[in-house]
């Protein structure tokens, strides 16, 4: 029987390393490395026009000339980039979603973007919402979220444990993305279904890897006035086959006096969480994840068994 072959382009960087991790010493499939050969153009697209799939871990524009150079159209693409998320012809790789319906989706295309780390969270919590018409689509929406630094690649890592590094920071934690345009907000509003920009205002902390992704709603502001029991209904009902993605119950939630970002690191999994007082008019939802494991390389491998049928 013959493997099929990847291509990680990008296989020195955080998420290509990540991807690397997960995938070596797999025996179903066979890994073309180039190494050293890795920022050579023609060893490139020799690779990604040879492989049965390839995984982009570049940036945005490096990703746009890896997918000019593909010339063989049978060849599975994996964009983690946020390049191709809102590309009408591109297959969104968040397999959860429409209570599973996309991993058929995702099982008949060649062209997958795999999900950014943040919007992985908030479509999570709000497309079902939106889609039961819980929440309106036009509805004022705000989310708030923390990062591990590695969701900045090797450049925010360097800046956060190298003090030598060009960006080296001694802080703590920081808001970022203060002209309220983060690249994720375009990506969020279409597939969470909404018609107006979401308020998105990231943060990053003194730690490697690991998210939280919080939506607050005023209940009473909504038409239908639900309760946060409904709304936690709606979300367990909709990822109750979903191995990757869980709802904590009420009890649970309500018992904790805080929560943290790093508790799912190193796994593809993602908890969401609803909080607030029974039958109250406030509610937050909260979305737990690894920024780099259903945020960027386990999605990345999810959506390549997919593709692949392994
Ligand atoms: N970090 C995260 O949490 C997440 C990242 N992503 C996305 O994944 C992609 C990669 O991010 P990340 O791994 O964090 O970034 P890194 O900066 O850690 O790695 C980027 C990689 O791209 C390679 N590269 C850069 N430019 C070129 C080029 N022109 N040709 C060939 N290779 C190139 C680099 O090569 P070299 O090793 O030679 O420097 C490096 O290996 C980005 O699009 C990012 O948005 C998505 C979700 C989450
Ligand atoms: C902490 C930090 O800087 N995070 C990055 C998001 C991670 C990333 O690169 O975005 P994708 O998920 O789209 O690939 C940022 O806000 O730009």
């Amino acid at each position: 029987m013959t493997l099929p072959t990847i291509f990680i382009d990008g296989e020195a960087g955080t998420t290509g390393l990540d991807v690397l991790r997960q995938l070596e010493g797999r025996q179903d499939l066979k890994l073309i490395l180039l190494g050293e050969r890795r920022r050579d153009l023609e060893a490139r697209r020799e690779a990604l026009n040879t492989a049965d799939a390839v995984i982009l871990c570049l940036p945005d524009d490096a990703a746009k000339e890896a997918v000019a150079m593909i010339e063989t159209p049978r060849v599975r693409v994996i964009d983690a980039s946020t390049a191709h998320r809102t590309a009408h012809d591109w297959t969104y790789g968040l397999a959860e979603l429409d209570g599973g319906r996309q991993a058929e989706r995702i099982r008949a295309s060649t062209r997958i973007s795999n999900p950014g780390c943040y919007p992985t969270g908030f479509i999570a919590l709000m497309r079902p919402l939106v889609g039961e018409g819980l929440v309106p689509a036009g509805h004022p929406i705000s989310v708030n979220a923390v990062s591990g630094y590695s969701g900045g690649g090797k450049a925010m890592i360097a800046a956060f444990e190298d003090p030598a590094a060009p960006d080296a920071t001694a802080d703590n934690f920081r808001l970022y993305g203060l002209k309220l345009q983060h690249k994720h907000v375009p990506e969020m509003q279409e597939h969470a279904g909404l018609s107006r920009p979401p308020l998105f205002v990231p943060s990053v902390g003194r730690f490697r890897q690991g998210m939280l992704v919080s939506v607050p709603l005023h209940l009473g502001a909504l038409p239908g006035r639900p309760s946060p029991e409904t709304l936690h209904a709606a979300l367990t009902a909709e990822y109750a086959d979903q191995p990757c993605v869980s709802v904590a119950p009420l009890e649970e939630s309500s018992a904790l006096a805080g929560l943290e970002p790093e508790a799912l690191n190193g796994t593809n999994r993602m908890r969401l969480f609803v909080f607030g007082a029974r039958g109250g008019e406030q509610a937050l939802l909260v979305a737990q994840l690894d920024n780099l494991g259903k945020g960027a390389s386990g999605a990345a491998v999810q959506n390549l068994e997919l593709a692949l049928g392994l």
